[in-house]
């Protein structure tokens, strides 16, 4: 029996796990998605989130937990049974058929009529905005338009859920801009329900309504974008999100959810997301955007300018504290090398972790 028609309120990962040998791939991930969200996995290389998506999709056994649609269990379903439809990174498509064939395949593999088949693919086409290149062949096709027709291929078939795996790493940087501004239009357009690996956060944040981060096989944090952005919960996420300074130090002052470090004479503050108590060790990390140089604050440290670039509206730079540590930042002005510049820090934006043991 197919899914593919089926409403549904939510898909559900109880405990899911998958090993190899003795590796364990996914550790007991427990997720719920909710029918219309847009939920992007995202972690580095070898975290497990292909992994997580090949199971859901049925490509690849779990050996442990359970995959439910809302009260059915469909883990043993196979692929096709499951209806979801897939997009991956090399677009898969059948190098001899052409794009009206390749979206139309998966409604014919159904036994539909031609003529339904026809207009369905016609209408995915249109929504991919493809209309004008039904009778070509994909190799007559950008690497853009290819990942559209794979697009609408896989939302030919109606399915409840749209597996995408890092559906835009082929393309250059600039189509991957405007593929992700498509990929979200398409999904509100439908009212899909979305799953999308990347490993790329402002990917994720641009598209997601919720992030899973993934580390060694299991969850680290879910959230908005916006929670993961100004919130990580762990140095690890932080640092994948993009808090690229961090500066090791020890706690003076901690209280009303601040704590205050103390590295080679300056004192510097941030908001608090472990307990720290004075004396701790503690890292503090910061974004380079949140690391000015040339304003006279007093959350600041000095660092010698190592190397300074040209960015448009400002100067990105990095220099070195004396404590040997390279920070990032930011500033107005085109600092020259070798010099000593005070460096600010964004007290509001400025995290400070417990040093892991
Ligand atoms: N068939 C397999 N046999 C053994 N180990 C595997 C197999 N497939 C994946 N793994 C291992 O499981 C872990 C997770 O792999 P997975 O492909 O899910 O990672 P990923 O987060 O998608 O990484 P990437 O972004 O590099 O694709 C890795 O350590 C990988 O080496």
């Amino acid at each position: 029996m197919s899914l593919a028609s089926l409403s549904f309120n939510q898909l559900r990962l109880e405990r899911m796990s998958r090993a190899f040998g003795t590796f364990n791939a996914l550790n007991e991930i427990d997720l719920t998605i909710r029918k219309g969200e847009f939920v992007a996995l995202l972690g580095p290389s070898g975290c497990g989130k292909s992994t997580a998506l090949n199971c859901i999709a049925g490509l690849l056994g779990t050996t442990g937990g359970g995959i439910y649609i809302d009260d059915k269990r469909i883990d043993q379903l196979k692929p096709e049974d499951r209806g979801f439809g897939m997009v991956f990174q090399n677009y898969a498509l059948f190098p001899h058929m052409t794009v009206l064939q390749n979206v139309g395949f998966g409604l014919k593999m159904r036994g539909l009529a031609r003529a339904e088949i026809d207009e369905r693919s016609h209408a995915a086409l249109a929504l991919v905005r493809l209309q004008g290149q039904a009778d070509k062949l994909p190799g007559q096709l950008s690497g853009g338009q290819q990942q559209r027709v794979a697009i609408a291929r896989a939302i030919v078939i109606e399915p409840p859920l749209v597996l995408m795996d890092e559906p835009l790493s082929n393309l250059d940087a600039k189509l991957r801009l405007e593929m992700r501004a498509e990929i979200r239009r398409i999904h509100n357009q439908l009212g899909a329900t979305t799953i999308y690996v990347t490993h790329d956060q402002d990917e994720a944040l641009s598209l997601a309504d919720r992030i899973v981060v993934l580390r060694d096989g299991s969850i680290r944090q879910v959230g908005t974008p916006r929670e993961l952005y100004e919130s990580p919960l762990y140095l690890d996420v932080a640092e994948f999100m993009g808090f690229r300074n961090k500066i090791s130090g020890r706690v003076v002052q901690a209280a009303n959810g601040e704590a205050t470090i103390e590295v080679g004479g300056a004192r510097l503050t941030g908001r608090a997301l472990d307990a720290l108590a004075v004396g701790d060790t503690a890292i503090l990390a910061a974004r380079g955007d949140d690391v000015i140089e040339g304003v006279s604050g007093t959350n600041a440290i000095e660092a010698a300018v190592e190397t300074i670039e040209y960015r448009g509206r400002e100067f990105v730079g990095t220099a070195n504290t004396d404590s040997g540590m390279q920070l990032v930042f930011h500033g107005p002005r085109n600092a020259e090398l070798g010099s000593r510049v005070r460096l600010e820090i964004d007290a509001r934006r400025a995290l400070v972790f417990a040093a892991q043991p």
